[in-house]
């Protein structure tokens, strides 16, 4: 997507729409917005035909059918091509919503809710209440003028009263509309503190019951109710104010035109006559009624104002080509970390961190909780802004040069070779080797490949998902691992067989863990840091070399 395009707007709209469907929606416009035109037509030459004429008569009445059938089939055409439209605007929408979601969404379960609603519902809203409107306006925009060519063409005279008060009609609108986008503000507002007071409610039940603090809860929550249910009222009163005086004026755009027309005629001025005022009471009606809805389309645009501005990518990059392949040549690349610095609400968690590792260095990172450790892994793969610069093998870290295994793993509802590939093509001898490494070959069942997966993982012992989690990082052969507190699931035996393995990977590695094996690490030659004072201090030195075995995987 354009960077610049922050806001889905015309422009956005004629982008996303072929040329072709363009020029079809617009001369459907024009052929499906002549009914008010045949009504002054018909109407109007009502008082003009000879009724003895059998044959006059018959002429008027298929001319008119076939023009009425003209218009309707238009129309019907003119709904079909919107639908089209609509169905491709929706598609653009809903993929620039998904990606720019996917990229700073939570991954909790309320946070990805929101998400989803977010996209499905906001794209509803803007579905309805601005591709539709939009589309409808250029078909009454067309009408419109259509209709104002016709009635000059009848009276000019007359027919210029009948503009003057139609756009005089159009004034509450115009005053209005401002007014209810504030306090449809004001009500949204007070709607989100709602739901925000529910929602903690809800998540954090147990701690209120336990504490016995629901009454104070309750009341809070009925604070926020009445004042919504206020603000709602109002906005809704307003609404039903804005649209007395607007039927107020509409009347007055009716009735003041059609007593003008008859006070001429019976001064016999401007040659207005009977048909010239049915004519134009009969299309005029439509100027009125066209100002009206196009108004009326208008203020639903407006208030998609907001809902309309793009979501914003977040820091994570997301990336833009399989890096599944393994690279050869990055792995002799250094991991250099260099003045890190992360700053989190204004709480400095990181500052000035600086390490440099060779390729295939192992190091563990271990510390108090709460001191930084997963944010150092976050602020590593850029989930995290951050200052300062992580570069590997002289160039900026892209995201296929790591994999991430985190404390909190992420499955989804699929087979287990689903959840070890992603959908990418590796052959099921490559993802069997990683399943054996950590021991999962045989727990699963005989085809153990297509064991299925169900609810995020609910059929797995934690220690079983952690090691997907593993398998699927060892798969990408990757020369960078990361990894946080990869064993708090694992029993003693699969933790240190599994970092026997990782820490025997031709990969550099970082572990973030509260616990690990001081002996098992000496022997693989790994090094300990601990975080202090926001930074990372050697804790010990590693007994031999860094080993950078190449156990193929
Ligand atoms: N989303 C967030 N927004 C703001 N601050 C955060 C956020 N997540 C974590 N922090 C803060 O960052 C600090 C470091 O958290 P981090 O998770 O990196 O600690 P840790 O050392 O990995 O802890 P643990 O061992 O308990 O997992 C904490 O003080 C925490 O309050």
């Amino acid at each position: 997507m354009d960077h610049q395009e922050r806001q889905i707007n015309i422009r956005w709209v004629i982008r996303r729409l072929p040329l072709t469907l363009i020029v079809v929606l617009f001369l459907l416009s024009l052929t499906s917005t002549l009914e008010p035109i045949l009504n002054g037509v018909v109407f109007g030459q009502l008082v003009n035909i000879d009724f003895s004429n059998l044959d006059a008569v018959g002429r008027y009445v298929s001319l008119a059918a076939a023009a009425y059938l003209v218009t309707y089939t238009s129309l019907y055409l003119f709904l079909r091509a919107q639908q089209r439209a609509v169905r491709m605007l929706n598609q653009a929408l809903k993929s620039v919503y998904f990606t720019a979601s996917v990229a700073h969404a939570g991954t909790n379960a309320t946070e990805v809710s929101d998400t989803i609603n977010d996209v499905t519902g906001v794209a509803k809203q803007i579905e309805q209440a601005y591709f539709v409107e939009l589309i409808g306006m250029l078909q009454q925009v067309i009408g419109l003028i259509i209709s104002v060519i016709f009635i000059l063409k009848t009276n000019v005279v007359l027919s210029l009263v009948y503009v003057l008060f139609s756009a005089l009609s159009l004034l509450p609108s115009h005053f209005g509309r401002k007014i209810l986008a504030k306090k449809s503000d004001v009500w949204a507002n007070t709607n989100a503190s709602l739901v925000l007071s529910m929602k903690d409610i809800f998540q954090g039940r147990m701690e209120i019951f336990n504490f016995k603090a629901w009454p104070a809860f309750f009341t809070r929550f009925k604070q926020h109710l009445s004042q919504e249910e206020r603000d709602y009222e109002r906005m809704n009163n307003f609404q039903y104010l804005f649209q007395y005086v607007s039927w107020l004026f509409a009347i007055a755009a009716f009735l003041l035109p059609l007593f003008i027309g008859l006070l001429l005629m019976a001064k016999g001025l401007f040659g207005v006559t009977t048909s010239v005022i049915l004519t134009l009471t009969m299309t005029a009606d439509s100027v009125v009624g066209g100002a009206r809805s196009l108004s009326k389309s208008q203020s639903q645009i407006v208030s998609t104002s907001q809902l309309r501005v793009l979501p914003v990518a977040g820091q994570f990059e997301l990336p833009k080509v399989d890096d599944s392949e393994s690279k050869p040549e990055a792995l002799k690349g250094e991991l250099d970390i260099s003045d890190l610095t992360v700053v989190r609400d204004q709480h400095l968690i990181l500052s000035d961190v600086n390490i440099r590792l060779k390729p295939g260095s192992k190091v563990i990172v271990t510390g108090p909780s709460g001191i930084g450790k997963t944010t150092l892994l976050k602020a590593i793969t850029g989930q995290v802004a951050s200052q300062g610069a992580i570069r590997f093998a002289g160039q900026p870290l892209h995201a296929g040069d790591f994999v991430l295994v985190s404390q909190n793993v992420w499955l989804f509802n699929g087979t287990l070779r689903d959840n070890i590939t992603l959908y990418q093509a590796y052959d099921d001898v490559a993802v069997l080797a990683v399943l054996r490494l950590v021991g999962l070959d045989q727990e699963l069942g005989e085809h153990v490949l297509d064991f299925k997966i169900v609810d995020n993982g609910s059929n797995l012992s934690g220690g079983q998902a952690q090691r997907i989690a593993i398998a699927r990082g060892l798969l990408r052969k990757s020369p960078i691992f990361l990894l946080d507190e990869i064993s708090s699931s694992l029993d003693q035996v699969n933790a240190d067989k599994i970092h026997r393995i990782i820490y025997t990977l031709p990969a550099t590695v970082i572990e973030v863990a509260h616990h690990y094996q001081e002996a098992l690490a000496q022997a693989y030659g790994v090094k300990i840091y601990e975080m202090v004072d926001h930074r990372l201090q050697l804790k010990n030195e590693a007994s031999r070399e860094v080993a950078t075995g190449t156990e193929a995987i």
